[in-house]
């Protein structure tokens, strides 16, 4: 038999959510769905259902350090996203790695940051010197900046209540170093469409779609951001990539369902046959 062709692969670096509806559980599977293979450097355990975040472990810095070495010194790395990072230790030793690996803005690797703070339950992902090291150490490594509005007002101190003022957030973000800021806009309730922004410092590109009328979005800004880099490792240029998650998401959104006493999982299943699901 001949050799298959190799897939374009992509790395996680985020947590696993024992609910499997966020973290690494929905990275790894919305890589799949989009035909690449996933790899994943795990930062923390958490214990997860749909009630909160009841308990979590983190792993040693040099353990993350290492998973990310290991993937791309031997099997390659297409595109990298983050997810949860837990502490300022890990993001140091993620910063490192990075860098070594080509990973980021100045390497050849794109990066999507996807800066999660806090669980859906509120519960945060980690304390005040993450927020800082996230802002001083990462931010100015993304390739892409993927922030809900709640990182919007951690990482700014601005609050949006409007299309315009997810505009001025892009603009403040860009200054922080990332070479595109994606702005998403799940939180805008009173919107009736869903309209993410993706700014590059000079043009906004509106990434438009329906808000589905449904309470059960658990895990669709991680779908969001590894479709977004999932698309990158196909070799997409950014606009495009973007126009691909953000077309992916709203997919999963429309397939959501409820499971557990509170916000049920966006879907992976819609890509499969109607008979499969
Ligand atoms: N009700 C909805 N209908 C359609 N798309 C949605 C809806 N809610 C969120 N999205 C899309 O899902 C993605 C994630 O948006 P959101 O702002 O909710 O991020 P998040 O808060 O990080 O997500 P999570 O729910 O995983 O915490 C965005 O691309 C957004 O446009
Ligand atoms: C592990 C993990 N990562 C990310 C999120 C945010 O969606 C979550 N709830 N849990």
């Amino acid at each position: 038999m001949t050799e298959n062709p190799s897939p374009p692969s992509a790395l996680t670096i985020a947590g696993s959510d024992s609910g499997g509806a966020a973290g690494l559980q929905a990275d790894l599977r919305t890589f799949l769905t989009c035909g690449v293979h996933g790899l994943v450097a795990v930062t923390a355990v958490t214990v997860q259902n749909t009630l909160g975040v009841h308990d979590r472990a983190d792993l040693p810095p040099h353990i993350v350090a290492g998973q990310i070495e290991a993937v791309a010194a031997d099997m390659g790395v297409g595109a990298a996203k983050t997810g949860m990072l837990a502490s300022a230790e890990i993001i140091h030793a993620v910063a490192a790695a990075c860098d070594k690996a080509g990973i980021g803005r100045d390497g050849a690797i794109p990066f999507v940051v996807d800066p999660v703070a806090a669980a859906m339950t509120g519960q945060s992902l980690f304390d005040d010197d993450g927020l800082a090291a996230l802002r001083d150490e990462l931010l100015p490594r993304a390739t892409v900046l993927t922030p809900n509005l709640d990182e919007v007002r951690l990482l700014t101190g601005m609050t949006v209540t409007d299309r315009e003022g997810m505009h001025t957030a892009a603009v403040v973000l860009h200054q922080l170093g990332p070479k595109y800021v994606l702005v998403k806009s799940g939180h805008l309730q009173s919107d009736p469409e869903c309209v993410d922004l993706l700014f590059d410092g000079s043009t906004f590109v509106e990434l438009p779609g329906p808000r589905w009328q449904t309470p059960h979005t658990h895990g669709a800004g991680d779908t969001m951001a590894s479709a977004l880099t999932a698309g990158l490792a196909k070799g997409m240029p950014v606009v495009e990539a973007a126009r691909y998650g953000k077309w992916f998401v709203s997919q999963a959104v429309e397939h959501s369902y409820p499971m557990g006493a509170k916000v049920g999982p966006v879907s992976a299943f819609w890509r499969l046959a109607p008979e499969e699901r």
